[in-house]
């Protein structure tokens, strides 16, 4: 079984080096999934991630004006809020993500988890910063992740934080 760290780096340069023709296949196919699924449907206050350039490209989401779009606010001690997204209101962290300039913590009841890799069943290897399992610890509501095809793996190691997220939005 590969190492977290051996993953990471093995998916970042796989996600430099995707063929764009290929990701834009791919991108517009799990999102138009993900429009027709009942957890979008049934979401008001949707989590996305601002992405970095070879992460999946959520930008399509960003834009939907039916629903209320939060992005992730890193603060200390490896804690994390969601604030409503303003493309006018951001500035860029040392990590290379835009954050929004506001402090104000919105609750959503659908988080889009980002990551490198998955299993099937939605366990994830992300950056390590340990964000986003720390966040969900004790959320409720419903968490997906769109994964593009070599994404998935078929085992990844465990700790005893890992959360799957409950949908996988894949070709
Ligand atoms: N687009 C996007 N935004 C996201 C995430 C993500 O995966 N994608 N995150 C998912 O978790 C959170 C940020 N995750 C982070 C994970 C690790 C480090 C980190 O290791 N920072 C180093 C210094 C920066 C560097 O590596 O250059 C450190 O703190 O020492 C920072 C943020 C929230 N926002
Ligand atoms: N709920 C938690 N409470 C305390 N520490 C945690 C919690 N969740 C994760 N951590 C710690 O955070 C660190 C990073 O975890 P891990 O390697 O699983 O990151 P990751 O899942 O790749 O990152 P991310 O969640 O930011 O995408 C680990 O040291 C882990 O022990």
């Amino acid at each position: 079984m590969k190492k977290k760290a051996q993953i990471r780096k093995k998916m970042k340069l796989a996600l430099k080096t995707f063929d764009f023709s290929d990701r834009q296949r791919q991108t517009q196919a799990i999102i138009d999934q993900f429009l027709i699924s009942d957890i979008y449907q049934q979401a008001q206050t949707i989590a996305i991630f601002m992405p970095m350039s070879f992460e999946f490209d959520v930008t399509r989401l960003l834009n939907d004006t039916s629903k209320r779009i939060v992005i992730p606010k890193t603060l200390p001690q490896r804690k994390m809020i969601f604030t409503d997204y303003d493309e006018d209101a951001l500035f860029l962290t040392p990590f290379g993500v835009r954050e929004s300039k506001s402090d104000f913590a919105v609750i959503p009841d659908l988080i889009i988890v980002p990551g490198l890799a998955w299993t099937e069943d939605g366990y994830r290897v992300g950056y390590g910063g340990g964000y986003y399992d720390r966040y969900l610890a004790d959320f409720t509501g419903q968490t997906a992740s769109f994964v593009y095809d070599f994404q998935i793996l078929p085992t990844i190691e465990r700790n005893k934080f890992d959360i799957p997220v409950r949908h996988i939005f894949k070709v």
